[in-house]
């Protein structure tokens, strides 16, 4: 069931066309990863969906009652409230019942790690407390749905990865649409793919579908020696690269398979020092659909 369905959405500022006909959906619980190079049209595309900025054409179908959660990616705090004061003022503005607002509040500052803090003013936040205090006013409410903004950009590694775990706990009962830059971690947490670029979708699926249009996997054996590398690529029944002692071998429909190559081996008894399958990395991907390849 989707949550979200989007047809043709279309944003343009005077002659400056910023999303240009986009269509997609929003399975319920999953997590989709809105990547593109600066400029695509993420942000604008993610305010439409937030209800923030009225589309130019296009329409957006939202499930019946579907409660929305949103972190822009800059967004304001007011320094001279704690944490718990904003965390609070977010959840009563969300229609968070007042009497109930506080305690949601502290549950959720506890949530994204800042439940030690939840009393102390904005103002001394570091940026990544912020990006989690950020965090924390968008889901305050319990929204089915995240609109998330950069959520991890501006986090340190060990902060990323911490905010990440946090979002996949929520995976299931709620449905996440991020944009990001940071190739490594949408990779994580991807049931789908939007790439943008100029305002249009040029690619999307699943981060296996995305691959196997891009990229052929490939076999990687590492032998001993160079001599032992060469032998396999002359006697080797597949088409194989020699990469100083590695050899590489393209992975196709028609094989080989791991099997295939492990039982060549043995029967030729090579000094193999290590066989691995290589995929390509979604960053690998990226620069190939930004290239237009
Ligand atoms: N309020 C606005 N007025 C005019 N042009 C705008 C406005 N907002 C966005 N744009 C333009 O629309 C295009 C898409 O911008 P948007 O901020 O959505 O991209 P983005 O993918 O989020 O980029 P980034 O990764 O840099 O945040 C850009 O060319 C931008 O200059």
């Amino acid at each position: 069931m989707n949550v979200l369905e989007v047809r043709s959405l279309t944003k343009r500022f005077g002659t400056e066309q910023a999303v240009d006909g986009l269509g997609f959906e929003l399975a319920e619980g999953s997590a989709t990863a809105l990547i593109g190079p600066n400029g695509a049209g993420k942000t604008t595309t993610l305010s439409m969906l937030a209800g923030l900025l009225e589309a130019s054409a296009g329409e957006i179908q939202r499930k019946k009652n579907l409660s929305i959660g949103f972190l822009p990616q800059y967004p304001r705090f007011f320094p001279w409230l704690s944490a718990l004061e904003f965390t609070e003022m977010a959840a009563k503005l969300s229609g968070v019942d007042s009497r109930k607002a506080r305690q949601q509040a502290e549950r959720t500052l506890g949530f994204v790690g800042l439940g030690q803090v939840a009393n102390k003013k904005i103002g001394g936040f570091s940026g990544g407390m912020k990006q989690r205090l950020g965090l924390a006013q968008a889901m305050v409410h319990q929204p089915s749905l995240l609109l998330l903004d950069e959520p991890i950009s501006s986090l340190d590694p060990t902060g990323r990865r911490e905010v990440m775990e946090l979002l996949k706990s929520l995976l299931g009962q709620t449905t996440i649409l991020y944009s990001t830059h940071i190739l490594n971690d949408a990779e994580e947490m991807t049931d789908q793919l939007l790439f943008l670029q100029n305002g249009r979708l040029v690619e999307h699926g699943s981060l296996n579908q995305v691959r196997s249009r891009y990229a052929d996997p490939q076999i990687r054996i590492r032998f001993e020696n160079t001599n032992a590398a060469e032998r396999f690529m002359h006697e080797s029944p597949w088409p194989a690269a020699v990469q100083g002692t590695a050899v590489i071998v393209p992975v196709k429909a028609e094989g080989p398979i791991m099997q295939d190559v492990f039982r060549f081996l043995s029967v030729k008894s090579l000094p193999v020092v290590g066989v691995e399958q290589e995929t390509a990395s979604l960053e690998d991907i990226f620069l190939k659909v930004v290239a237009g390849k």
